[in-house]
């Protein structure tokens, strides 16, 4: 999508001029508070929302059309299931819905794990169980684009990891996958690349190692006798920005490429070196600092072979 932007009647912008692309392939996390604008874009993208502005294209398509439909499949609102229906009969009352044979619904039902629970009635599930099958429906036409929102909201943890489970056997079957996210740790665990959406903005975009580097200099940890000497060396360091002593070690604020650097000065210096570590920043840090008020714009949505 191209500098997009969905103003909602009342005067809500949503969506405020987003570029976003998903490399076909990956599994893309689109991470943000509640109220970015995450489900906003997903319906847009489906053709549920229409744009105040900007150009949408999902597959090379214009979204919502019959021919663009049959290629995504979208678990965007809880789907609608039959509680006294089994799981595998409500999926196959959706093959037939969405013309595709019954056999769908057994292959379906496979690939989010539910085959041994498939003759159960849908009632009698859990709400992780519930919502692979959802996945499982939105799984049913084969769809070259797979759009989840938030398919971990409200699991307990094991719902969560059965669900980060599915998102890696999707990402193993080589599935583009485009999935939205508060839950910070899911989508670094599971996603190739991901957006961080604020106030309707794209704020970051990249791998997850990207958004931790453009986040700065990350820190090394390192154990050196004598501390007061290596403090003293590290200090006068241009590319150090401060060195702390934290139970008898130092926390460096530099960035962890410069370990080998350090660690050769300290040693010129008559410091002996007994450990160094970097330490990384969480996603959670680094996604805390770009959605809060003064984040900064670091958005770089130019990448290549989109879906989008
Ligand atoms: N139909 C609507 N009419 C008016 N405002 C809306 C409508 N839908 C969403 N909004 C507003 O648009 C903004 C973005 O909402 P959206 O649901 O897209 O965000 P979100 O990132 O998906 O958040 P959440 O995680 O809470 O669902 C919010 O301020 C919301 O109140």
């Amino acid at each position: 999508m191209h500098e997009v932007t969905k103003r909602y009647p009342g005067g809500i912008t949503a969506v405020d001029d987003l570029d976003l692309r998903v490399p076909q392939g990956a599994v893309f996390g689109f991470l943000g508070p509640n109220g970015a604008g995450k489900t906003t874009t997903m319906r847009m993208l489906v053709g549920l929302v229409r744009p105040t502005s900007g150009r949408v294209s999902v597959l090379g398509q214009p979204p919502g059309t019959p021919r663009q439909l049959a290629r995504v499949g979208a678990l965007i609102e809880s789907p609608t299931f039959y509680p006294h229906l089994s799981g595998v009969d409500n999926l196959r009352l959706a093959a037939r819905y969405a013309g595709v044979p019954d056999a769908a619904a057994d292959r379906a039902l496979a690939e989010v794990g539910l085959t041994g629970r498939a003759r159960s009635a849908f009632r009698t599930y859990s709400l992780g169980m519930k919502q692979r099958l959802g996945v499982a429906a939105a799984l049913l036409k084969e769809p070259d684009l797979l759009i989840l929102d938030e398919p971990t909201n409200g699991l307990d943890p094991a719902g969560v990891a059965e669900m980060r489970e599915l998102l890696r056997s999707l990402r193993r079957d080589g599935r583009t996958v485009l999935l939205s996210s508060h839950v910070l740790g899911e989508v670094e665990q599971v996603c190739d690349r991901i957006g961080v959406i604020n106030r309707g903005r794209l704020v970051a975009e990249g791998s997850p190692d990207d958004l931790r580097a453009v986040l700065g200099d990350g820190s090394l940890l390192i154990g050196a006798d004598p501390v007061d000497q290596a403090v003293a060396c590290l200090r006068g360091h241009p590319a150090v920005r401060a060195v702390e002593v934290v139970d008898g070690r130092l926390r460096v604020t530099a960035s962890p490429t410069l370990a080998a650097e350090l660690n050769r000065r300290l040693v010129e210096a008559g410091v002996d070196v007994t450990e160094l570590r970097p330490v990384r920043h969480s996603l959670e840090e680094a996604f805390l600092e770009l959605t809060g008020p003064d984040q900064p714009v670091l958005a770089d949505a130019t990448t290549t072979g989109g879906t989008r």
